[in-house]
């Protein structure tokens, strides 16, 4: 199974650029996503591997074949490119069963009846439907409308895997319930693919890798954990995960500790950081809700200790979410004790957080979400 290179994609609507300098390698057998909010070219990116788009300029190879190359005008048709894809709307026809949904791109590749025959057994056999050959997908619940849709994206055996939001139609039990399933198969096959998402729970239990976009940029790209644990902007922090920003100056930096004054509050709290920063300059902390410790004891003792009252409190299952005011703050935490109330303290190491340069929460609306009036 190949390896999938794209270098320098731009891609412009008319005067709007889409995509800009989009740089990404695959590796052999990888599971690769695109993660990012609504709009910000995860589906371009896809569509240009595919030859369903064609790039403003760049260049795209798979298995060291050129797909596309604008310095050289190479443009390979969508049909010699042999991807298997998967769409968000399943795109099966109507008035076909499942066996003829399947034998219509084998047709195309003018494979022989024997050849055919076995092969739409197998790949129905892969996603465990060989039973439900002669129904018509409208006597099919939406999981197995998904799966003939991958059977018939495998039944040809494609050297990648393209899937856009394959699992966005069905209701979240079943959602989750395909995602192990599908993570399964690809691990069983091996086979390379590239996968399209906005939700990033989906993202951080499929993949091997993450590419995280943001308005045609690609903002960061790592493993589930990298991207995660140390999100290279605060936006990243955002849209990955749930996490807490406070806006502050900086006063003082040293051997790896940086003391940070949090805005509305005159707090001081210090934050791991190797970044390059001076006296007075703006950053933003970030803290994961799962970081922070949340204790009744006035003997607290931590690097960070902050005095807080608790404003929210709800059971969700597992534990209990705490919504908590500090200065003209809403910090979110979340902890197994369903008994805290009144002043509780807050506590969390230097490492628990994060530090970026420059005031900045990530979006208004998450702005509004976390701050109340002093
Ligand atoms: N044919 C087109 N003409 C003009 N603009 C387009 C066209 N196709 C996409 N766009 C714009 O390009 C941008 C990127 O679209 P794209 O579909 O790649 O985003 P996406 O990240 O996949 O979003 P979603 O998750 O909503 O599908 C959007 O602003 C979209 O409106």
């Amino acid at each position: 199974m190949p390896e999938v290179h794209v270098s320098g994609l731009h891609k412009k609507f008319g005067d709007v650029t889409v995509l800009d300098n989009i740089n990404f390698t695959i590796k052999e057998g990888e599971f690769f996503t695109l993660l990012g909010p609504s709009g910000c070219g995860k589906s371009t990116t896809l569509n240009s591997i595919a030859g369903l788009e064609t790039p403003t300029s760049g260049s795209i190879t798979v298995g060291g074949v050129p797909f596309v190359d604008t310095e050289k005008k190479l443009y390979m048709p969508t049909e010699e490119r042999n991807l298997g894809m998967v769409f968000q709307s399943y795109a099966l026809w109507p008035h076909m069963t499942v066996e003829q949904n399947l034998v219509m791109p084998l047709a195309i590749r003018k494979v022989s009846k024997e050849e055919k025959a076995s092969r739409i057994h197998e790949a129905l056999d892969t996603v465990g439907l060989a039973h439900l050959k002669d129904r018509f997908p409208h006597q099919l619940s939406g999981g197995q409308q998904q799966r003939v849709a991958l059977a018939r994206a495998l039944v040809y055996s494609p050297s990648v895997l393209l899937l856009d939001e394959p699992l966005s139609n069905l209701d979240a039990k079943l959602r989750e319930q395909s995602r192990a399933w599908l993570k399964r198969l690809q691990v069983e096959l091996g086979i390379t693919t590239v996968y399209v998402t906005h939700d990033q729970d989906e993202a951080l239990s499929l993949s091997d890798r993450i590419a995280v976009m943001f308005e045609g940029k690609m903002t960061q790209i790592g493993t589930p954990a990298e991207i995660y644990e140390k999100p290279a902007t605060a936006a990243v922090a955002a849209f990955v995960g749930s996490c807490n920003f406070f806006t502050g100056a900086l006063e003082q930096i040293s051997g790896g500790t940086a003391h940070v004054r949090l805005d509305n509050t005159g707090l001081v709290v210090k934050v791991a950081s190797t970044l390059d920063l001076k006296p007075g300059d703006a950053v933003t902390v970030a803290v994961r809700p799962e970081r922070l410790r949340i204790t009744p004891s006035a003997n607290a003792a931590g690097a960070n200790v902050l005095e807080t009252t608790v404003l929210t409190r709800s059971y969700v299952g597992s534990r209990y979410e705490y919504g908590l005011k500090l200065g003209s703050n809403v910090v979110q935490v979340v902890s197994p004790d369903g008994n805290l109330d009144g002043g509780v303290r807050l506590v969390f190491e230097p490492e628990d957080a994060l530090l970026y340069a420059g005031a900045s929460v990530p979006s208004a609306e998450a702005q509004e979400l976390m701050t109340v009036a002093a």
